[in-house]
């Protein structure tokens, strides 16, 4: 009878949360470009599917960037890490423009935690610069620019992943 615990999401082991809003997230990424635009310039944005979109569009757009790829790499089924699968690999096109190896590429994601899919898309892209608009410790190490380090023992919860919900006061037992 029933001796197994539950296994924990990483979510619910990273204990703490820091949710971000549109507001934040668009500020967050305004502040990253102001640091790409010391490294450019770029030929082509390659965004990590799906969290990489948004953070690419904005930073494409406020670099001037018109020539936007995917790659697509699924690993978290919503928050527990499994085997990554790359679903798409970078377009001929984007790999001809970073001559092969990358050089002169911009990779953007949303965040960096283990550095499990950062690390798999840098060994496509050796030569890019990766960019990420958060970073956790872990994975701190694989990104070249950032704007904001949260513990590893965060989730950071997207704006894209949530929604506005009644909050019960304190008083009634709310944490
Ligand atoms: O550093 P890691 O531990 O590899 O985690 C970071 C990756 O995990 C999330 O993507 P996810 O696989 O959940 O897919 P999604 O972007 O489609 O939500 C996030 O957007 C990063 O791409
Ligand atoms: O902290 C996180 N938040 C959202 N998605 C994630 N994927 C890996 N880590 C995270
Ligand atoms: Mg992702």
């Amino acid at each position: 009878m029933g001796g197994e615990a539950p296994e924990l999401s990483e979510q619910e082991r990273a204990g703490k949360a820091f949710p971000v809003s549109w507001d934040q997230f668009h500020r967050d990424c305004r502040a990253l470009t102001w640091r790409l635009n010391e490294v450019g310039p770029f030929h082509a944005v390659i965004a990590i599917t799906r969290g990489g979109l948004v953070p690419a569009a904005i930073v494409a757009r406020e670099l001037g960037v018109r020539v936007i790829d995917t790659v697509c790499i699924a690993s978290y089924d919503h928050t527990k890490q499994g085997d990554l699968q790359v679903l798409k690999g970078i377009s001929e096109a984007a790999m001809k423009l970073g001559g092969g190896t990358g050089k002169g590429l911009l990779i953007v994601d949303d965040l960096v935690d283990t550095g499990k899919t950062g690390k798999l898309v840098r060994e496509m892209l050796p030569d890019a610069h990766f960019a990420t608009v958060y970073a956790k410790p872990k994975g701190r190490p694989l990104v070249d620019t950032f704007i904001t380090e949260v513990s590893q023992d965060t989730w950071i919860f997207f704006p894209w992943d949530t929604a506005l919900s009644y909050h019960p006061p304190l008083r009634d037992g709310a944490a």
